[in-house]
């Protein structure tokens, strides 16, 4: 798969709006309730992360997760990374109930 160059990122990322780009990754932090709340959505995103065979750089201090994504293979993001990204987007934020 090859790296996206920074124009793409940018503006794959407009739909996008709580990542960003730099250092060759896109970044997000999300902040939970609770360390229960956040750890929880992490067991779900390891799951789509199995699924998609694409593994999150990640970090977790109590309810605030921190994620990076690049493809380590590509040395850049890719079309993997903003697959990943969007997957993640629907288990934090999940959308309204009607
Ligand atoms: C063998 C396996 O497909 C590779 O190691 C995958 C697994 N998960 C991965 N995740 C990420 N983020 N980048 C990779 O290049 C990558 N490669």
């Amino acid at each position: 798969m090859s790296k996206l160059t920074a124009e793409d990122i940018e503006k794959r990322l407009l739909s996008l709006p709580e990542w960003d780009y730099y250092d060759d990754a896109i970044h997000a932090e999300f902040e939970f309730e609770n360390f229960k709340d956040c750890f929880s959505a992490m067991s779900r995103i390891a799951f789509e992360c199995e699924a998609l065979n694409h593994h999150p750089d990640w970090s977790n201090v109590y309810n605030v997760l921190n994620i990076s994504l690049t493809t380590h293979s590509a040395h850049g993001v890719t079309e993997k990374d903003f697959k990943l990204a969007k997957a993640i987007e629907a288990i934090v934020v999940p959308e309204d109930e009607d």
